[in-house]
């Protein structure tokens, strides 16, 4: 029997757990039907960490963490944490701190858009209609949401708050050979995104993969600025293939990415280190205005396990299983509450039940 593969799951807050019961029905099918050796453990992490332990990461989430071959994470944060400073917040305190821990610099986020659902793009129907298969790829452990000194200073009308942008060569370059590896197995295009008209850090950015292409010469290469990008994302997104960016850039773009393939419920997310140790999380958050009422979309967590199984168990031919069986959920009518058209939706659990039995059947 193959080497055992070890999960921690971390559900977190708001619709994390809702979408994660339907994770966990995929587990089920892919241990029972398709007999892969997968143990799983379940952690707290975030806002229900904080209630529970007192602390939003706490020791046995990051040991569990460590002991595994891959993390499968729900979402983070809610109104009830927002008041706590900013350093205890779940998303700084638990979210980051993780992604630092596990030295995540590479963020994955794959935005497609399905035919079933051409109509929910809020792109006008002649350019949603060509399709697009865009891969963002994003750094995650660098940039602003880490650089030195951030804080607060000051009295009165001269009280300031700052962050700082910025990259070191080591790590513009470690993404960028990221990006162009993967673009060699895609449409051998690559747009890196910056704001090297302004920003010294973006000037760093271009030079830098500009000399990594040098080593990629099969791969062509572009330069964005990214308010152009974001402009060109809606006027014709078919003309990216790997989206190369720093990690606000990233986190701003992918979520406009995921606006136009109808919903960011639909949009996974894997991020590795240099082990090619994965986390999988959805792209959204914890969407508290619509958590507790099992109408989320749990596509974005399903299609996480489709990449974990593709990544981390190097199995792409389950994985593709995976991704048709919600295709197929969406092929025959199944919809959740945000992509669909009409006052007729199904519950998170409908859906998962749906795509579990659908994967099951062509085990
Ligand atoms: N990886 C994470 O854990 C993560 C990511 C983003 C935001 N957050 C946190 O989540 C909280 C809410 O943030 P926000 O409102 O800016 O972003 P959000 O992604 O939670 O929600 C934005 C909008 O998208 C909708 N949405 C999100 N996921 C959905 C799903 N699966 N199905 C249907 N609709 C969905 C929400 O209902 C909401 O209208 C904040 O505390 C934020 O910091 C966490
Ligand atoms: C919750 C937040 C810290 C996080 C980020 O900005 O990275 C989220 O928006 C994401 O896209 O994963
Ligand atoms: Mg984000």
């Amino acid at each position: 029997m193959k080497k055992e593969t070890r999960v921690t799951i971390l559900p977190g807050d708001g619709i994390g757990p809702e979408v994660m019961e339907q994770g966990y029905k995929i587990l089920k099918v892919l241990k029972k039907k398709f007999k892969l050796n997968i143990s799983h453990y379940e952690c707290d992490i975030g806002g229900i960490a904080i209630d529970k332990h007192g602390v939003s990461l706490p020791k046995c989430t990051i040991d569990s963490c460590a002991e595994s071959d891959a993390v499968l994470l729900g979402s983070i944060g809610g109104p009830k944490w927002d008041n706590l400073p900013s350093h205890l917040r779940p998303e700084k305190s638990a979210l980051l701190a993780l992604r630092k821990h596990f030295n995540l610099f590479s963020n994955i986020r794959p935005a497609k858009i399905y035919p079933e659902l051409h109509y929910l793009s809020p792109l006008r129907y002649d350019i949603s209609k060509i399709g697009f298969d865009i891969l963002c790829i994003r750094e995650l452990t660098g940039g602003i949401y880490f650089g030195k000194p951030s804080g607060n200073s000051g009295y009165g009308l001269m009280e300031n708050s700052f962050d700082t942008e910025i990259y070191y060569k080591f790590e513009i370059e470690r993404i960028s050979k990221m990006a162009f590896q993967i673009a060699r197995l895609r449409k051998k295009c690559v747009t890196s995104i910056d704001k090297a008209n302004v920003l010294n850090s973006s000037i760093l950015w271009r030079k830098t993969v500009d000399s990594v292409s040098k080593s990629y010469p099969d791969i062509s290469l572009n330069h964005l600025y990214v308010d152009n990008a974001a402009m060109q994302i809606i006027k014709n997104p078919s003309q990216f293939d790997v989206m190369l960016s720093s990690n606000l850039f990233g986190d701003i773009l992918s979520d406009e990415c995921a606006a136009i393939i109808g919903s960011i419920g639909m949009l996974p997310s894997a991020s590795f280190n240099e082990k090619n140790f994965g986390i999988y999380e959805p792209s959204g958050g914890s969407a508290p205005d619509i958590a507790g009422k099992n109408i989320a979309n749990p596509i974005a967590q399903i299609l996480c396990i489709s990449m974990f199984l593709y990544y981390t168990m190097k199995l792409p031919e389950i994985s593709y299983l995976l991704e048709m069986s919600v295709r197929e959920a969406l092929r025959i009518g199944y919809r959740t509450k945000d992509i669909s058209d009409s006052k007729k939706y199904v519950s998170t659990d409908e859906f998962g039940s749906q795509v579990a039995k659908l994967l099951s059947s062509r085990a």
